[in-house]
């Protein structure tokens, strides 16, 4: 399945039995394009005692996140489809936190949005984790990279994330700075990085160089992160709906008054196959 081109092969954990300590190696396999299916990483479905659903996430190095917003919105599709759950509204646990899912549906009574109750981001330097005061805030810091210093605001979602405001989207760094924050020294558990160039209070041309996969076509999580990092920054406001433009398409990201973060986006199913 994919969110807005964001793809990951989702294994039904209800029905498979898999061992733990091959789970980063299978991730890698099955990610590769080349010698496996071909995707960002692998999602395990699996049976949870404090929600429905529980949500395992591992990138295409075979590193485990605590968190995947794209993942959320494939995994609520999935679920519901094949009535795992019954209500349209439920929660998912994942390493980073219980989360809840509401899935809208269309005229054939399939699965076409959802709209994920992110909860709050943790802001803090030692939620990202980020070396530094552990109890401030990293808000447009400067972040020195080889010869140059950039300005970088940290924002957890239960996975880290660094975000730089860039004037023209097209000519941001990705693919040479990204790697360079992603393994950073101030960063002990490495860390996502978003490029956002902003339009307008409501909208935001968006970029990642995810921790873990590289380039990819969206991530859910980091369009959540840049919305608070453009609040954060005062290039928006808490309580309106901000259109993030990912490579992959469009999210519509609200930080809420009351501090939680929806998400609201597609999901769709790519095939469906069993691993030999
Ligand atoms: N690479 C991320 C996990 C996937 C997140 C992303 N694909 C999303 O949709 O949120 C990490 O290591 O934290």
């Amino acid at each position: 399945m994919h969110g807005l081109g964001n793809c990951y092969i989702y294994v039904n954990m209800f029905e498979e039995k898999l061992e733990e300590s091959q789970l980063p190696s299978l991730a890698v396999k099955v990610s590769n394009v080349n010698t496996g299916i071909g995707s960002d990483g692998m999602i395990l479905i699996c049976p949870s005692d404090k929600a429905p659903i529980k949500m395992r996430v591992f990138n295409n190095d075979g590193s485990e996140a605590k968190n995947c917003g794209n993942g959320l919105r494939c995994v609520a599709k999935y679920v519901f489809e094949n009535k795992l759950v019954t209500d349209k509204v439920f929660k998912i646990e994942t390493l980073g936190g219980l989360v809840q899912a509401e899935v809208h549906l269309n005229e054939n009574g399939e699965v076409h949005l959802i709209t994920v109750d992110m909860g709050e981001p943790r802001l803090k330097r030692k939620d990202l984790p980020m070396l530094g005061e552990e109890e401030s805030l990293v808000i447009n810091e400067p972040f020195p990279v080889d010869e140059q210093t950039y300005l970088l605001t940290g924002v957890s979602m239960g996975n880290p994330h660094a975000i730089l405001f860039v004037d023209d989207i097209e000519k941001s760094p990705v693919t040479t700075l990204g790697p360079k924050i992603e393994k950073h020294e101030k960063f002990p558990e490495w860390v996502n990085v978003e490029f956002v160039e902003v339009l307008s209070e409501t909208e935001l041309n968006f970029r990642v160089w995810e921790r873990g996969s590289g380039v990819t076509q969206a991530c859910g999580t980091g369009a959540c992160a840049a919305v608070v990092a453009a609040i954060l920054n005062n290039y928006s406001k808490k309580g309106r709906e901000v259109t993030v433009h990912l490579l992959g398409g469009d999210l519509i990201i609200n930080w809420t008054e009351a501090g939680n973060l929806l998400m609201t986006g597609p999901a769709e199913y790519i095939c469906v196959g069993e691993l030999v």
